[in-house]
């Protein structure tokens, strides 16, 4: 092949004040998976979805195989053979895999034009799944499959771009990885180079490991800007490091001290169950300790996270605070009880888009914020500012409305709008790390290390089994809804992990 499959040239977008992408040149070639890197809000969304049709850049060209064409909107990049896969995955839960593989064009599969007929539907869904390899049934119901089975659905949709455009399509995936337990990570990473052989692939991911496994060539994006391209040798995880962030900065998480005194339980849970969810869950957490729980899909522990935030009543089992039992009915009760949680799914749960930087911080504190009858604007406005500043948020400007934000710099104000006027006593925290780049994810495990340090309790899902032993003072294990194993720190990294694994 001569010249690029799909070419954006000099393409430049302005958001009020901010400039996310500034004259952007970057090529696919056939046969090609590139990494898209950079850091949080250097623009690679924004990118995605110039190049899918869902953002208009202000100026600058995106040519496909030599012609020039106009994305005005997503249809039209579909019709060229550009696909999306998007990280909030955008599948039907109520449809069947067959029904949203093919929603929208059915052809052959339709009677008269209106009726299904389902062995032709689910022979065509079966064969775009079967160019993933994958043996998912076409007819089963999407909202019984696993996060990492719809992702292969999702990819199995943006397939049939290569019969409906009758060429190797271009596909678009946003950070495809990041949602995904440790145990699916490298078959969805063979599948994402395998991917190779039918389409050319943009990929991005904040895992440089990833990237540096799946992709032929990397782009590194910084303010908007491109600031290079690395192929073959040249691609190293540092060097991309620096790049990205102008300073190396080490991705690994430091181990953290263990507390110098223990303290009497803060939250006491016992024979806690919920369904077919979790059962018989009994734990301890003091002030000062972080309890990193590791499990994979299934395991139950979101779901007990969920119930210790008040979100998911259980019908067994007590919890305990400070040694008083308590009925966490409502996430308002937790919040009262002192009780954080800051949710894996940023964006969707963690802040609310609509409203301020500002006002998402405060939402949380406005007793502690009153003056008398008014809330006290100068110290709202100083304390704000401080968390902007200590967690890195871009741009810095506490009046932007939250959903304008990046999903890492989102990420960072869920974490930050329990602490604005002083933290909580026990801190829930689900992949806290997950979406922040790599200055970022060390920056927010050293602040784990230092609230607890500070006395407050955290029980954390970690997005890896080394960042749970590097910061946790105990690892409790979970399977299929049950604690099967617990390690204490003393247990040291190696022997831990290879323990861990075994229970896994
Ligand atoms: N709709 C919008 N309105 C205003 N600003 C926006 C909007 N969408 C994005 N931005 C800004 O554009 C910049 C680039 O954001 P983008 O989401 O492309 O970053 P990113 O590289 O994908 O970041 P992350 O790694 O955190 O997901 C950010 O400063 C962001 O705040």
């Amino acid at each position: 092949m001569s010249g690029p499959v799909l070419r954006v040239e000099r393409v430049s977008k302005r958001y009020a004040g901010v400039r996310a992408l500034d004259e952007v040149t970057l090529e696919l070639r056939a046969g090609e998976v590139v990494g898209l890197v950079g850091a949080n809000g250097a623009g690679k969304s924004t990118l995605l979805k110039v190049m899918a049709g869902l953002c208009q850049p202000d100026s600058g060209r995106i040519v496909l195989r030599g012609r020039e064409l106009a994305l005005r909107d997503r249809a039209a990049a579909a019709a060229a053979g550009i696909g999306m896969v998007f990280q909030e995955q955008s599948l039907l839960p109520n449809l069947s895999v067959a029904e949203n593989i093919m929603l929208g064009h059915e052809g052959a599969a339709l009677r008269a034009g209106l009726f299904y007929d389902w062995t032709a539907l689910n022979a065509l869904a079966a064969a775009q799944l079967g160019k993933l390899g994958s043996a998912i049934a076409p007819s089963a119901r999407t909202d019984g499959l696993s996060f990492g089975e719809r992702q292969v659905v999702e990819l199995a949709k943006v397939l049939t771009l290569e019969e409906r455009a009758r060429q190797r399509p271009v596909i678009l995936l946003d950070e495809p990885t990041c949602m995904l337990e440790a145990e699916q990570l490298d078959t969805a990473l063979a599948r994402i180079r395998g991917l190779r052989e039918r389409a050319s692939v943009l990929f991005v991911s904040h895992r440089l490991d990833e990237v540096l496994r799946v992709c032929d060539r990397v782009y590194v994006l910084r303010e908007g800007r491109c600031v290079a391209e690395r192929a073959g040798a040249d691609r190293d995880a540092d060097a991309l490091r620096r790049l990205m962030l102008g300073a190396a900065t080490a991705g690994a998480a430091p181990r953290r001290a263990a507390p110098a005194t223990p303290s009497p339980p803060l939250l006491r849970v016992h024979g806690l169950g919920h369904g077919a969810r979790y059962r018989d869950v009994c734990f301890e957490l003091r002030a000062g300790e972080v309890l990193g729980i590791v499990g994979g899909a299934g395991s139950g522990r979101e779901h007990l996270c969920l119930t210790l935030f008040g979100a998911l009543a259980p019908d067994a089992g007590e919890i305990a605070l400070d040694g008083r039992p308590v009925r966490l009915n409502e996430p308002a009760d937790a919040v009262r009880h002192g009780i954080a949680y800051v949710p894996a799914e940023r964006g969707a749960e963690g802040v609310v888009a609509g409203m301020s930087v500002r006002e998402n911080m405060s939402l949380a504190h406005l007793d502690r914020l009153r003056r008398g009858p008014f809330i006290d604007r100068a110290r709202e406005g100083a304390l704000v500012e401080r968390w902007m500043a200590r967690l890195r948020i871009t741009p810095r400007d506490a009046q932007a409305p939250a959903g304008h934000l990046s999903g890492g710099n989102q990420q960072k104000l869920a974490l930050a709008k329990w602490l604005l006027v002083h933290p909580p006593k026990v801190l829930i925290l689900d992949h806290p790390a997950r979406g922040l780049d790599v200055g970022a994810r060390a920056e927010i495990l050293a602040l784990i290390g230092e609230l607890a340090a500070g006395g407050v309790g955290v029980l954390l899902l970690a997005d890896t089994l080394e960042e749970a032993l590097a910061l946790s003072d105990t690892v409790l294990v979970m399977r299929d809804g049950a604690v099967v194993g617990r390690l204490p720190r003393s247990d040291g990294t190696a022997a831990g992990r290879r323990m861990l694994e075994r229970l896994l």
